[in-house]
């Protein structure tokens, strides 16, 4: 029982499913790219954004942990499932493994996995605690999986870079939704968030116009001829969830941005659907 309660902490603290979603998004980025021919570049690409995903992750409870004593005393630290020292000791290896698996990737794909671990390292320290800056970061990050699975395998094209600013967007309007969800403790930690320094409200408010562009701009991959029907399909219903939940914001940040998570897994799927018939077609 102690040991299935210690390994649940462990892949909560990696956050598993995000973890390996981002490694969704890097294949896709390989995916659309066309380079599933070279297989081992991808594999390798896909283990450097897991671990990476799953080890600032991991940091980022290490470094939160007082904040989460407040806001979310369930989480692995602060609900003694895992300690606080050997959360750091597992992010250190899950870093490791990122870099082991990025070493031998193409340049560019190199340069994006060191930009991202400075920056998943130095998140929590130097960016959460600025007005918006924590959210573009992490809006970046999460956009950034389809750019190093695209530089895994060659050049990154048009179309992959609108997959990142879709990506970025709607994560960043998420990101403010979570972070007026948070506003408590983060006030409490003198951490000086978006809805703390501009009100709830005015924050809701940006976090809805910059969902609505992202939702708008879904339609670019359509546009640009890089996905058809089968994309369109997922990602209307996609849209609808994602706007939907950051108005409810207004309401309940909570049930909102659980929601929009669950919306923007929807349009991970509508990114895989749209290239994979391209494949088939
Ligand atoms: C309009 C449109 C089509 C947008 C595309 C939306 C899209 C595909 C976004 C990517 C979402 C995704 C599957 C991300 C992978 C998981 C990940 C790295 C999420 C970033 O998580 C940071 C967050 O703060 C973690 O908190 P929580 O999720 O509450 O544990
Ligand atoms: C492509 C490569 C090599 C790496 C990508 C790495 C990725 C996808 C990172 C995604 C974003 C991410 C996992 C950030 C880690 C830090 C984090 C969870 C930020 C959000 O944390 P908080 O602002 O504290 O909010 P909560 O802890 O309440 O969720
Ligand atoms: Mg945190």
């Amino acid at each position: 029982m102690a040991a299935t309660r210690t390994l649940g902490g462990y892949l909560d603290l990696a956050r598993a499913g995000n973890a390996v979603a981002a490694g969704v998004l890097t294949f896709v980025g390989a995916f659309v790219a066309g380079g599933l021919t070279s297989a081992g570049a991808v594999a390798l690409a896909v283990v450097a954004t897991v671990a990476a995903t799953a080890a600032g992750n991991a940091v980022n409870d290490y470094f939160d942990r007082d904040i989460d004593a407040v806001n979310r005393p369930d989480r692995p630290i602060p609900s003694g499932r895992v300690s606080a020292r050997a959360a750091a000791a597992y992010a250190a290896a899950l870093f490791l493994v990122a870099v082991v698996a990025a070493v031998s990737l193409p340049p560019l794909a190199l340069g994006i996995a060191v930009a991202n671990l400075l920056a998943l390292l130095a998140y929590t320290q130097l960016f959460k605690g600025l007005p918006a800056v924590g959210n573009v970061v992490v809006a970046y990050l999460t956009g950034s999986t389809f750019l190093f699975g695209a530089a895994a395998v060659g050049p990154i094209a048009p179309p992959t870079w609108t997959l990142f600013g879709l990506a970025a967007t709607a994560t960043f309007a998420r990101e403010v939704v979570k972070d007026v969800e948070d506003v408590a403790g983060d006030r409490e930690e003198g951490l000086r968030t978006l809805p703390i320094v501009v009100g709830e409200r005015a924050a809701l408010t940006l976090a809805t116009v910059v969902m609505a562009a992202a939702t708008v701009g879904s339609v670019l991959p359509v546009v640009g001829g890089t996905f058809g029907l089968a994309y369109l399909a997922l990602v209307v219903p996609a849209d609808a969830t994602m706007l939907g939940a950051t108005a409810w914001g207004f309401r309940d940040p909570s049930t909102a941005q659980t929601w929009i998570k669950r919306g923007t897994f929807l349009a991970a799927a509508a990114f895989v659907a749209g290239r994979a018939a391209t494949v088939i077609a």
